[in-house]
């Protein structure tokens, strides 16, 4: 599950992106568009996440990413990309 996020954003707009780190992480620099549900809080908010477009999942360096994807996947989505790297290694563009 890996996926060049830049490449997929120019060519498939249809991809969202969840970032799941905590708000403050998200405010200081995001992926433009990037939707933020924090890993805590993603059992209760997933149902904001379209099943049926590509999904991209980042965090800071991958490891809540990892763990959102097995969660997501466990109910049901399979379009799933965790971002390898996360966002210390993003060197897109960046909203804050
Ligand atoms: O964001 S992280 O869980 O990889 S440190």
């Amino acid at each position: 599950m890996s996926i060049d996020v830049k490449e997929n954003m120019k060519k498939n707009k249809a991809l969202q992106i969840i970032d799941v780190r905590e708000p403050s992480e998200f405010s200081s620099g995001h992926i433009p568009g990037a939707i933020n549900i924090p890993l805590g809080q993603l059992t209760s908010r997933y149902k904001e996440i379209d099943p049926n477009r590509e999904t991209a999942v980042v965090c800071l360096s991958g490891g809540r990413s990892s763990r959102a994807c097995e969660f997501l996947q466990s109910v049901g989505y399979n379009q799933l990309h965790n971002v390898m790297g996360g966002m210390s290694s993003w060197d897109g563009p960046v909203e804050r």
